[in-house]
């Protein structure tokens, strides 16, 4: 057990409240290593100076517990909220000191990049209608270069080697395979402007930007709750299978309506959903999930989604602790587990890093959002490197599942002002 300093900065850092709004904050915004924005359809919190970073995630939760109240969990109360994740908490600068933000990534042992901020600014959400810089100041005339890695075709071959295992003897039932897109821009990219334009174009999404290490940022806009915890009351959003959107209003009403109906999407989803509620039944009492999931919609993806909730058994269990239970989900890795990463680490020819891991926030009183770190990029000097996956399942089609993660990136290209990717 570490005994840990509390989490409460200097005292010099708390101030008054500031009235600011969720889009003040968001202008707020500068990238760096000691800032990070998160913008969730219920609060933005900009969090600025580094009181202590924590690497691994077990010891942020036992910080955590160490700061709450009392030290026994009694600081929660449950106050309700849309969705049951919260309504904002009001604004300014707040007595949410004792807040840990940041990632982890995918695979266990890496480094954590969490954080205990000096100064907490928290505000509601950003109203949709928040002006959005114009993607040509990011884009540009043929300013960014991309690389696929690995290749379109790489990838074919991939994923049809995932499907010819899911057909074999072994045990696996699913497994998500991912590619990345490299992009890169002589002098770098705004990221400030790309966030901006990620909270506008999924105002119901969940906008991050937090150091990645060095002088990386993890910039993204996922759609994917892994689990909010306010007082006793828990909520998960798992999503798993997914059609591209279509300009089209007519078409896109029919892929919306035969992805409710896709038995591959179908299966690929119940993966998810029942590894959620497995996750979750030691530390919840209530839990109930949807018969059958419902569709949840970004500005480039269909998806299907159950939102699963719960009460506590226990109020001392944090939202942390039952992020780090539910990571991870058959969303990002597979079934069973471990056969799901071992296949990854065989046919992805790359390290994920941060990309599939945790985003979010929690608190000392053992509240948080914590979402699946999804429709993301990281930014390093003069690169972007985006990253999109696809769940496998013995009916996948090579050709389809490229597709798919190819109508993922759009969600960071359009952040950038950029078209398409194959
Ligand atoms: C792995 C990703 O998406 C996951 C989340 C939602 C739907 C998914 C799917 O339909 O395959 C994936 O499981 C990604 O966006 O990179």
């Amino acid at each position: 057990m570490t005994t840990a300093p509390a989490l409460r900065p200097p005292a010099t850092s708390s101030g008054a409240a500031t009235g600011a709004t969720g889009a003040d904050l968001l202008a707020a915004y500068r990238a760096g290593p000691d800032r990070a924005l998160l913008a969730t359809p219920t609060r933005t919190l900009l969090a600025e100076g580094v009181h202590r970073t924590v690497e691994d995630p077990a010891e942020a939760g036992r910080l955590l517990a160490a700061a709450r109240p009392g030290g026994d969990g009694s600081g929660g109360g449950d106050r309700g909220g849309r969705n049951g994740n919260g309504d904002g908490d009001g604004d300014g600068e707040s007595g949410g000191q004792r807040l840990l933000v940041g990632a982890i990534p995918f695979a266990p042992g890496a480094p954590a990049r969490l954080f205990v901020p000096e100064r907490v600014r928290r505000a509601g959400p950003v109203a949709p209608t928040t002006p959005a810089p114009p993607a040509t100041d990011l884009a540009g005339e043929g300013r960014w270069r991309s690389r696929p890695v690995p290749e379109p075709e790489g990838y074919r071959a991939a994923v049809a080697e995932a499907v010819r295992r899911l057909a074999g003897d072994s045990p696996l039932e699913k497994v998500v395979l991912a590619r990345t897109l490299e992009l890169t821009a002589p002098g770098g990219s705004d990221l400030a402007a790309m966030a901006a334009r990620l909270v506008q174009r999924d105002p119901h999404g969940y906008t991050f930007a937090v150091p990645a290490g060095g002088a990386a940022t993890l910039i993204g806009a996922s759609p994917e709750l892994l689990v909010s915890r306010r007082g006793s009351r828990v909520v998960s959003n798992p999503l798993a299978g997914s059609a591209a959107r279509s300009t089209d209003p007519v078409e896109d009403r029919l892929r919306a309506e035969a992805l409710l109906d896709s038995p591959k999407d179908l299966a690929e989803h119940a993966f998810v959903v029942d590894a959620v509620r497995a996750a979750l039944a030691p530390f919840c009492t209530g839990l109930t999930a949807p018969e059958r999931p419902t569709l949840l919609r970004t500005a480039a993806m269909w998806h299907l989604s159950s939102t699963v909730t719960g009460t506590l058994r226990e109020p001392a269990t944090s939202a942390l602790e039952l992020a780090l239970a539910l990571h991870p989900t058959p969303a990002v890795c597979g079934t069973p587990t471990a056969q799901a990463r071992a296949a990854i680490g065989e046919l992805e020819p790359f390290d994920r890093g941060l990309y599939t891991g945790v985003v979010g926030w929690g608190d000392a009183s053992g509240d948080g959002e914590w979402v699946v770190t999804l429709r993301c990029a990281e930014a390093d000097g003069d690169l972007l490197r985006l990253f999109a996956g696809a769940g496998v399942v013995a009916a996948s089609d090579p050709d389809l599942e490229l597709a798919e993660t190819a109508a993922k990136f759009r969600t960071f290209l359009h952040a950038v002002g950029l078209a398409d990717a194959r």
